[in-house]
């Protein structure tokens, strides 16, 4: 069976990143594909790597253009979701890049994102325990933050073998596209070469309440979290380096068999083998995530390492990958596990 498939927001990178994947994937026929300010123009205009769909036209982002498709793709700025995820309503799979749907707390939504809560859907990272449960047969599902994906991965399988204190301290560097394609003076050129700087410091970003729900809930008791995002200067791209304190008498050995087994059934998460680090030259255009782990003994801490591509792993591939499950398909059809380097 052929589903056919609408993209709102084909024009940004998440929407571009998931027509590449979507193109090559053998169970869809892609149908509408809306855009904003760029309404109206083809499709090749705007995202010129689509070769294969160069000549598709842009139109409005309206419920009417995305009806009648058995898949609705979001990726559209935050607070536009909710009320267009609405209007489609009916039978679709909506699957939701943006973050509208991926918190359960009202407070912290209210807090991080300053509106009112739109609800919560099911999560589409199929790694964390339990979420493949939630993803077979939904009509809804969250896409996680791009962040969120590639920390919860270093860090999930730790916690949830009662490994780790409460308290996870992470400092992650993206590439630029994580912060999409409008105009920002910070993400110049001239501002962004040659150098890296933080940002969202002293637990101010958004993905904060996230990565506590994630690896709360992979803890099964509250999680700590302090976070520090850092721009780097390539386009793609997310290396998170994470530390927690070992629970007193966890052992390295206990923590790498932990990841073994945490990973040994997953097709998108390679633990690496001892002494390689994750780079994230490795793992961009593929929807792959590479994780190691050290343990650091005279700070008592874990040290885990992800990379993953921001765009594809970190959006776009966890998207489809997502929907594959969904949809009832095997979950790595259409997806990319090899990278494009050099
Ligand atoms: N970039 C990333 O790494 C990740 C992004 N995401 C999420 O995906 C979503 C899209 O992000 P991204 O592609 O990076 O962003 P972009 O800025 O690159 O693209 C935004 C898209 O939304 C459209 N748009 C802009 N304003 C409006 C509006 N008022 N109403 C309807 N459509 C609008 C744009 O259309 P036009 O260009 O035609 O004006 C464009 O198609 C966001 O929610 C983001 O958080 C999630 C994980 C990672
Ligand atoms: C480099 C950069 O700016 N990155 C974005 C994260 C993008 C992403 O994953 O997140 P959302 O889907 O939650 O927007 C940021 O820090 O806001």
């Amino acid at each position: 069976m052929t589903f056919r498939v609408a993209v709102a927001g084909a024009s940004g990178y998440a929407g571009g990143e998931i027509l590449r994947l979507l193109a090559a994937h053998p169970e869809v026929e892609i149908g509408a594909l809306t855009g904003h300010s760029s309404a109206g123009r083809p499709l090749g205009a705007v995202q010129p790597q689509l070769s294969s769909l160069a000549g598709r036209a842009l139109v409005p982002t309206t419920a009417d253009a995305l009806a009648g498709h058995d898949v609705v793709f979001l990726a559209l700025p935050h607070g536009q979701s909710a009320a267009l995820a609405g209007e489609v309503g009916g039978s679709a799979l909506i699957v939701d890049c943006g973050a509208d749907f991926r918190l359960r707390d009202p407070v912290a939504w209210e807090r991080f994102y300053g509106s009112p809560h739109a609800g919560t859907w099911p999560y589409g990272l199929p790694e964390l325990p339990g979420a493949r449960a939630g993803l077979w047969g939904t009509r809804r599902i969250a896409v996680p933050g791009c962040y969120p994906t590639a920390v919860t991965l270093a860090l999930f399988p730790g916690y949830a073998a009662g490994l780790l204190e409460p308290e996870a301290v992470i400092v992650a560097a993206s590439g630029t596209s994580g912060a999409g394609r409008s105009l920002k003076p910070q993400l110049l050129g001239s501002e962004v070469m040659g150098s890296m700087a933080p940002y969202g410091v002293g637990g101010g970003h958004r993905h904060t309440p996230e990565l506590v729900q994630n690896l709360s809930d992979a803890a099964g008791e509250s999680v700590t979290v302090s976070f520090t995002p850092t721009l780097a200067p390539m386009s793609r791209g997310i290396l998170a380096t994470c530390s927690a304190r070992l629970r007193p008498g966890a052992e390295a050995d206990e923590l790498r068999a932990a990841y073994e087994k945490a990973f040994a059934a997953e097709p998108f998460v390679t633990l690496l083998p001892p002494g390689l680090w994750p780079a994230t030259s490795a793992v961009v255009g593929s929807n792959s995530a590479h994780v190691q782990l050290a343990v650091d003994e005279n700070a008592g801490r874990l040290i885990a390492v992800s990379a993953i591509d921001n765009l594809t792993k970190g959006t776009a591939g966890g998207a489809v990958q997502s929907m594959n499950i969904a949809l009832g398909l095997p979950e790595t059809l259409g997806l990319p596990m090899n990278g494009v380097a050099p």
